[in-house]
């Protein structure tokens, strides 16, 4: 199996989102990276639209199901009502439900089962009924997937922001590492799909992909973003795939 490319496009927004101009445009970049061969889009319309704001979600969504079958949309985002009624909308292929803060500045750690049991088994209900698959954003952490897998998840995405943080340090990287290859493979053995994101990089994707090629989905933005600034949009898909053993089609 393939491991999947979705490019998260957040930056890009808040490069446009410097002027009131509509450039450099959320879609058309996304389009570029379809066309360069990346199988999806990512989005994080955060609740101050810092960045992605709600209407390039629904422009998005336009563009990939009239231009791209078979290419998919992944909205990330807390399951406020603001965000579930977003997703009710527009039905993404997928979204990922982070247990982010509105003044939070990233992403950067996975759920507590125990204190959100109840607010994810009805958000998860809620969003299936949708015809939306499910993903829920966990620390690297082996025991975390079974939890997932008891609220109705249909996958998890292993928050990797401390592996991508350890990139100057070899020793800590390896333990990194392993924390995200076991947790991947306790989601696969607990029956979940298995996502990757946060701080991935043609540097570091490379070893996570050897150890564990059944991920089913990276989902790259800042890491990606600087690459292009270098490479382009089509040379940085063209290297990530590359990092990822992916064959040029
Ligand atoms: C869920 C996740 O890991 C993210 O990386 C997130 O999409 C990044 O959000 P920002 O682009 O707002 O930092
Ligand atoms: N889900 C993670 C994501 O979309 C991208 O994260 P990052 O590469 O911007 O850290």
């Amino acid at each position: 199996m393939q491991t999947r490319l979705s490019v998260n496009v957040n930056a890009v927004a808040m490069l446009r989102n410097r002027r009131d101009l509509p450039w450099p445009s959320v879609v058309g970049m996304a389009r570029i990276a379809l066309e360069a061969g990346a199988k999806g889009i990512t989005v994080h319309p955060r609740p101050d639209e810092r960045h992605i704001r709600r209407q390039d979600s629904r422009d998005l969504i336009t563009m990939i199901r009239e231009e791209f079958p078979g290419k998919e949309l992944c909205l990330e985002g807390y399951p406020d009502e603001v965000f579930l009624a977003l997703n009710e909308e527009i039905k993404p292929d997928q979204v990922l439900f982070v247990p982010d803060d509105p003044m939070q500045s990233t992403s950067d750690h996975g759920w507590d089962f125990e204190a959100n049991e109840a607010l994810l088994k009805n958000v998860i209900a809620r969003v299936k009924r949708a015809g939306i698959r499910v993903s829920l954003f966990v620390d690297a952490d082996p025991a975390q997937p079974a939890k997932a897998a008891r609220v109705g998840a249909d996958r998890i995405e292993i928050y990797t922001g401390p592996y991508g943080g350890c990139y100057d340090d070899p020793i800590k990287e390896k333990v990194c590492l392993d924390d995200v290859v076991t947790t991947a493979v306790a989601a696969r053995e607990a029956g979940l799909g298995v996502n990757a994101g946060h701080d991935l990089t043609p540097d570091n994707l490379p070893a996570l992909i050897e150890r564990a090629p059944f991920i089913n989905e990276v989902s790259i933005g800042h890491g990606f973003t600087a690459d292009a600034l270098i490479h382009g949009f089509v040379g940085s898909v063209k290297r990530f795939q590359a990092a990822m053993g992916e064959i040029d089609e």
